[in-house]
């Protein structure tokens, strides 16, 4: 056979199928696609206009129509911008993906402020979805242009004559199909003009012919009513509302941000979001080269639902809504915060390997990275009182950033800070250490939970030591990396290596008593591997803890989290040490006491009480808790009754 070499052809009746099923998964956007195409019709005029390449109206009106027709099955755009001659629609209509606007674009490059949203000349087709026919009645702008009526069924014949349009503009006509009624429905079609349009710089009017029959009727019965009544003017409610269109043509992030108010960020926000709790901050991102951008992310309260809270990111191009939170421009750890991004260098319909693979999507995904981090460093060096409000609410979702992202762990590490559970103020890691440096060198003592380890935060404050609160979910993982990142830096737990916090105690004398103690426990405990330790702390009225090293429990909290825990047997297990203190009351009397039944019960309970204040009790060590309790009420009640004898 000999070579042949060709292009291949596509003709539109291979294409339509293709368009129809598989360009857009969403059917919705049809709806998207010809109000933008609307948009960019009044665009491409008003820009034509202010070149004094058209002749308009003085102050036009632009502005964008859907009408619903439930009775007849027809949907219909309008818009008063710049129509099309035969000659266009010949050439943008006829000829798919042959687009307009990217044609548009590129003449009108260098003066264009005005966006154009399409791109790929498909946008129109996409009207095939839903209907069965499908008509255009257009006029061109330019002077005495003939108005062109043209209509297509779906297959590849379409008839193209000479219209009745009196008016500059395009109605874009669909005879819905069964797919398409959905769309008649006034609440329906109103959601996803909401959901797509809600920025398009357009104002964009929604009318449903059914609806303001019945209103018609029903005004026209009330005024004949009160004129029956011999009431003069119409009551109020027969005087229709004057129309308000669905959008908003200039939304917030187009502003100056010098320009803005607070007020105005925050109803924008409630207004966006639905969300009425108000925002902690925001940033207002504003770039034009390399690429052009412009949006504004909130931090919302999360608190300690950060595990749950879902942000949002809506991703818009030219006022337009692509997606929400859209992973490849938005980094996943600020998905957390909601905000609105408007990025018009991101087509319309892009698939996620073109944004994957995109050095621009990229490039735009550092620059929010760094402006959110440089927002970050700002109020921690200009508003620090406010930063630490925020901080509650705002650490975990940093500390995620900073696991997720090393450049952002670059950009914010030196803003982290550190709220102590001795003082309550807030500290960051050099003031920590410097503080320690003394003391404790490189070692960071901190808390899990300042009320579980109460106790435990009491011996550190006696000892003239501040810990820090690291009580969420994200910190210990958050711990192992700032440690990885400070050479020598060990964070330990309260109840972790009691005896570093303690080193000043006497040993010698310790010994002794440590001997006796270990004996006794052991007995009274029948446990054989216990292990004791005596130490002499500051506050008497700290009988007995419970020490276990930081690794080991870090062990533990690992396989708990993973549910191994039971294979290992109970929590504590082998590792823990048990620290009495000696200068306690009930300690120093048992160490001397000869009478073996009540140091058998008071060695228990001691013990209990040590890991009371270490963890929750299991429930059969909860029950001998409570009845060792109550037995020793008894002998206490028994003494009584004794001595009144
Ligand atoms: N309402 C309209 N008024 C004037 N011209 C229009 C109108 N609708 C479509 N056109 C012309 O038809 C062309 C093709 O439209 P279509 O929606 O198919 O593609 P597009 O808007 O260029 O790109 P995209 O596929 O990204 O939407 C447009 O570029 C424009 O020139």
């Amino acid at each position: 056979m000999t070579q042949e070499k060709g292009s291949l052809s596509i003709n539109s009746e291979n294409i339509f199928p293709i368009i129809k099923k598989w360009l857009y998964s969403d059917q919705d956007i049809f709806i998207r696609e010809l109000i933008s195409n609307g948009v960019d019709a009044i665009a491409k005029l008003r820009k034509l206009a202010s070149l004094g390449e058209a002749t308009v109206e003085e102050n036009p009106e632009y502005r964008v129509d859907v009408v619903l027709n439930p009775e007849d099955k027809l949907i219909t755009i309008t818009d008063n911008g710049i129509g099309m001659t035969d000659e266009e629609v010949k050439k943008y209509i006829n000829q798919i993906a042959f687009s307009g606007a990217a044609e548009f674009m590129e003449k009108y490059k260098e003066s264009s402020e005005d966006p154009i949203i399409g791109h790929f000349g498909l946008g129109f087709y996409s009207a095939f979805m839903v209907s069965t026919l499908v008509e255009i009645d257009t006029l061109s702008h330019q002077q005495g242009a003939t108005p062109v009526h043209w209509s297509c069924d779906g297959g590849s014949e379409y008839s193209m004559e000479e219209g009745t349009r009196a008016e500059r503009g395009t109605t874009i006509t669909l005879h819905v199909n069964e797919d398409g009624e959905k769309y008649l429905n006034t609440w329906e079609m109103r959601t996803i003009i909401e959901k797509y349009c809600s920025f398009m710089p357009v104002p964009i009017y929604l009318t449903n012919l059914e609806d303001e029959k019945r209103k018609a009727e029903e005004a026209a019965k009330k005024a004949e009513e009160a004129a029956k009544e011999g009431k003069e003017t119409p009551p109020a409610e027969t005087v229709p509302e004057e129309p308000k269109p669905l959008n908003e043509v200039s939304p917030l992030w187009l502003k100056n941000p010098n320009d803005c108010t607070d007020d105005e960020y925050k109803e924008f926000y409630r207004k966006v979001f639905m969300d009425y709790k108000e925002p902690l901050f925001w940033i207002h991102l504003n770039m034009d080269y390399p690429f052009n951008l412009k949006g504004i992310l909130y931090f919302p309260k999360l608190g300690n639902e950060f595990e749950s809270a879902e942000g949002q990111v809506k991703l818009y191009c030219n006022q337009v809504f692509v997606a929400d939170n859209v992973k490849e421009i938005i980094p996943e750890f600020l998905l957390l915060l909601k905000g609105a991004i408007d990025c018009p260098d991101i087509p319309l319909n892009v698939s996620r390997s073109f944004l994957q693979n995109d050095k621009q999507v990229q490039k735009i995904s550092e620059y929010i990275t760094r402006k959110v981090a440089d927002k970050l460093k700002q109020l921690y060096t200009n508003e620090r009182e406010n930063y630490e409000k925020f901080w509650g609410d705002i650490h975990p979702f940093i500390k995620y950033g900073c696991l997720r992202n090393e450049k952002f762990l670059e950009r914010v590490q030196d803003s982290i800070i550190y709220k102590s559970a001795v003082t309550g103020a807030y500290t960051t890691l050099p003031d920590y250490l410097e503080a320690a440096k003394e003391t404790h060198e490189n070692k960071v003592f901190y808390t899990t939970d300042p009320r579980q380890q109460a106790q435990y935060i009491k011996v550190i404050k006696d000892q003239g030591f501040d810990a820090l609160e690291l009580t969420t979910t994200i910190d210990p993982p958050f711990i192992s990396m700032v440690e990885s990142k400070n050479e020598g830096v060990k964070f330990l737990r309260v109840d972790a290596d009691l005896n570093e916090i303690l080193k000043e105690s006497d040993a010698e004398e310790d010994k002794k008593a440590q001997e006796k103690a270990e004996k006794l426990f052991k007995k009274a405990l029948n446990n054989d591997k216990l292990k004791v330790r005596v130490e002499s702390l500051k506050d008497e009225s700290i009988s007995a803890m419970i020490e276990l090293s930081e690794q080991s429990r870090r062990m533990q909290d690992m396989m708990k989290m993973y549910g191994s825990m039971g294979m290992m047997g109970m929590p504590g297990g082998e590792d823990e040490i048990l620290v009495l203190n000696k200068k306690n009351p009930l300690v120093a009397h048992l160490l001397e006491s000869k009478k073996d039944d009540t140091a058998a019960l008071l060695a228990n309970q001691l013990y209990d009480l040590a890991r009371l204040s270490h963890r929750p009790l299991e429930a059969e060590e909860l029950n001998g808790f409570i009845a060792r309790s109550q037995e020793l009420m008894r002998q206490l009640v028994d003494k009584v009754d004794d001595s009144s004898k």
